[in-house]
């Protein structure tokens, strides 16, 4: 590996339909590779990686922002806020097609505010739109803050998303892989549930527990006549009866409190209704069982 490889986290912002989902798909293409994760990394649902010889690029999702009318609001627009500042930079994107408005602009004010990371403005749509207004666009944004870069794309065409994906690898630290490549899957979307019920699990108790926790997802599927709903059945193994009843907490309520927080964070990442049916069993020694452990997503 050369010395200056660069590794971190993204996050895109913007009002809704602006291109955020479709933007990071294209970026990050069909398949998404992840396999075990390096335990200082992100707690953030990890919407894919862009790997690449020079680079690893790990787009991380943001819960909305908006305009907070009530207290809720403000108190989610702190919790934006703070993964704001957790990642290494951030695209704020605006459509090339739609004049700059009031929800742009408190966007870009509270991105003004989080002073440590670069922002880069990516004017999206980009085929929706003529140059004339492509260019109107990036003027507009270039009198509207200070942003480290501007970068007009279209997901639908692929046009400029390899320089957008250079500009934002630019701002990352230089840094080996956070993440292991290779293993590319067919099912990044159950690899990614996993991760996430892993990851509520480990909360609280990752200095008890450290790497004694692996989840398979066993199924997927939307729940018979709804469609917005997607029931999904997962195990976690731990190694021990002890560390069982660990996770399970008294009366069953760190279980319960895994489930939920698992549950939401998989509804952000899936953008559907989830019912998680999530059990609990002892798999012996499966640290020490190398077929186990590529059963449980483990490749190291
Ligand atoms: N023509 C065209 N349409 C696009 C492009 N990017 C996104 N869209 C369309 O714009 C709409 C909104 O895109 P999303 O990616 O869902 O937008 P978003 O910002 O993630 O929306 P929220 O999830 O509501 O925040 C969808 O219908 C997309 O198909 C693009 O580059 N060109």
């Amino acid at each position: 590996m050369t010395s200056n490889h660069r590794a971190g986290f993204a996050c895109f912002v913007g009002r809704p339909n602006v291109g955020k989902s479709t933007l990071m798909n294209a970026l990050v293409g069909t398949k998404v590779a992840i396999t075990s994760s390096k335990p200082q990394t992100t707690r953030r649902a990890i919407r894919g990686i862009v790997h690449r010889p020079d680079a690893q690029l790990i787009i991380v999702d943001t819960p909305g922002l908006h305009r907070p009318r009530t207290l809720l609001g403000e108190r989610l627009d702190s919790l934006v806020l703070s993964t704001l500042t957790e990642v290494d930079v951030i695209g704020f994107c605006v459509p090339a097609n739609e004049k700059i408005g009031k929800g742009d602009r408190f966007i870009a004010d509270k991105l003004g505010a989080v002073k440590k990371t670069p922002v880069v403005a990516v004017v999206t749509k980009c085929d929706l739109a003529s140059k004339e207004q492509i260019a109107e666009q990036l003027l507009a944004l270039s009198q509207l803050a200070e942003f480290a870069h501007i970068v007009p794309v279209s997901s639908e065409s692929g046009d400029n998303l390899g320089p957008l994906a250079d500009v934002l690898i630019s701002e990352l630290p230089e840094s080996p892989p956070l993440y292991e490549g290779g293993q590319l899957t067919d099912e990044p979307e159950q690899v990614l549930v996993g991760e996430l019920i892993r990851e509520a699990a480990l909360e609280g108790v990752r200095d008890e527990l450290p790497h004694s926790i692996a989840v398979v997802v066993d199924e997927m599927l939307p729940r018979e006549g709804r469609d917005d709903l997607l029931d999904i059945y997962a195990h976690m193994f731990v190694e021990r009866p002890s560390q069982k009843a660990i996770v399970i907490g008294h009366k069953g309520e760190r279980l319960r409190d895994v489930g939920t927080r698992a549950r939401k964070q998989i509804e952000a990442l899936l953008g559907t209704r989830v019912y998680l049916d999530l059990r609990i069993s002892v798999a012996k020694d499966w640290q020490r069982d190398p077929k186990q452990l590529r059963r449980l997503g483990f490749y190291d």
